[in-house]
């Protein structure tokens, strides 16, 4: 066939796959790539999910094609079936296990929809002058709580209470400990967010603009939020905590600044070594650890622990803090042989969630044992057992027969075992 004869042959799979046909669509199947490409880079499944063809997709799907293929402008067919609102065809997409292995999007405290306009921390007239906008928004913490409208008879969710600056004192306003969390959107005119620590008559105020507005214990409270509420909290916690904990210089004791919206303190010892060549003593702490799904080796298992703070008969992922200069591999490699002694061998990434308490970075894996012998570590966990899939799934459904049960769905450990329970035994 010439090359414009293969052009125009590619052309009619596409189109069948736009229109729905899916007579002409199994007519061509197997004669053409299933993952060619139209010039703006759509693919067969990406038309088929663009117009909501769940028999195209399906279809498309039993003959292989590539369910992760992005279009130009990085979409996948899922993301442009949720985009144009076909149920039907994102259910089908999101069931397929390579997007459930690959959701990365919906961890909680994972989505922040601020732009974080990082340029601007370092310009503090610029900060100055969005502090005084009117536009700009602020939410308030005190001593690390942060102010929020409890769920009431309509909403079923915590949420920020907002203020402007002109809601707020002058003396609030002027602390150096107002973080400059970013912008709504990546355009400059957009409106500005700040976290702001209140203190002297700062909770009175609050109470006066919202009397119902609390203010609250984190954990679990900020587990409930809406939208994207939760990310906001873990940027705005993160940093709050670390400015509470953080006041004199890890060099030479001495008091420090806060600079840079929040995002950086320095030294007010002018001779202090911290102020000369590269150094991180000063900017927030963000602690990586590993949570991993460890499969047996038959991949009929997966290993669950309980840590002794946990309530009772809830089990978990393994979790550990990385070590300098560990790749993530090693970690979960250590951590798991430390807990229960069973050896991991290949590792894979999985997703991450920020756990703002007070700032930990959760990497979630999927781990793949290549011993079953277990033997816990009883300093760090009570119990650790292997768990069949049909019982994990139990769990997962809050059906278990003994009442065994793991973690809300907000944290990571359950997606990373959701993944597991969904997925093929093939594969998984
Ligand atoms: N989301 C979940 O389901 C889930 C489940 C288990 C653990 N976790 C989280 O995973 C993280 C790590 O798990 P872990 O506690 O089992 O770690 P771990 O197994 O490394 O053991 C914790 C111990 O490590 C030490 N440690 C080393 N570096 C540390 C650091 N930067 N901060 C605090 N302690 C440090 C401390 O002695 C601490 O007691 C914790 O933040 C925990 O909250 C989450
Ligand atoms: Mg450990
Ligand atoms: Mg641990
Ligand atoms: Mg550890
Ligand atoms: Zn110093």
């Amino acid at each position: 066939m010439t090359s414009s004869g293969v052009k125009q042959f590619n052309q009619k799979f596409l189109d069948a796959a736009a229109h729905g046909n899916l007579d002409e669509l199994k007519s061509l199947l197997g004669a053409v790539d299933t993952d060619v490409k139209s010039d703006r880079g759509w693919t067969a499944l990406m038309f088929a999910a663009r117009n909501g063809h769940v028999s195209i997709i399906s279809a498309l799907i039993e003959k292989g094609c590539d369910v992760q293929c992005m279009n130009s402008s990085g979409q996948t067919a899922l993301e442009i079936a949720q985009f144009w609102n076909h149920k039907d065809a994102a259910a089908v997409l999101s069931q397929h296990k390579e997007n459930v292995l690959f959701d990365q999007t919906h961890n909680y405290y994972s989505v922040n929809p601020l732009y974080r306009a990082s340029d601007l921390r370092k310009d503090a007239s610029a900060l100055q002058a969005l502090k005084k906008d009117g536009s700009s928004k602020f939410i308030l913490f005190e001593e690390q709580k942060p102010f929020l409208l409890p769920p009431d008879g309509e909403r079923r969710k915590y949420k920020f209470a907002l203020f402007s600056c002109n809601q707020l004192s002058a003396s609030l306003l002027d602390q150096s400990s107002v973080i400059f969390l970013g912008l709504e959107t990546w355009d400059p005119s957009s409106s500005a967010w700040f976290a702001v620590n209140v203190k002297e008559n700062g909770a009175e105020i609050a109470k006066k603009m919202y009397p119902e507005g609390v203010f609250v214990t984190p954990f679990p409270a900020t587990m409930q939020m809406e939208g994207t509420h939760a990310g906001i909290f873990a940027e705005a916690h993160s940093i709050l905590c670390w400015l509470d904990r953080y006041k004199f210089c890890a060099t030479c004791g001495s008091p420090q600044t806060v600079v840079e919206g929040g995002y950086k303190q320095v030294c007010s010892n002018a001779d202090c070594p911290s102020h000369k060549g590269v150094h991180n003593t000063c900017y927030p702490r963000v602690d990586p650890s590993l949570i991993m799904l460890v499969v047996s080796p038959d991949k009929k298992m997966c290993l669950l622990g309980r840590q002794k703070r946990f309530p009772p008969k809830m089990f978990s992922c393994l979790a550990g803090f990385m070590e300098p200069g560990e790749c993530i591999e090693d970690t979960c490699r250590r951590e798991v042989e430390e807990e229960s002694g069973v050896k991991v061998g290949r590792v894979s990434y999985h997703s991450s969630q920020p756990w703002p308490f007070p700032a930990t970075l959760m990497l979630g894996c999927i781990a793949y044992a290549r011993t079953d012998v277990i033997s816990v570590d009883k300093e760090e966990l009570e119990e650790a057992h292997w768990f069949p899939r049909a019982e994990v799934a139990q769990m997962l459904a809050g059906k278990h027969p003994d009442g065994l049960f793991l973690p809300p769905k907000q944290a990571i450990a359950h997606q990373l075992i959701k993944t597991w329970v969904a997925g093929s035994s093939a594969h998984l």
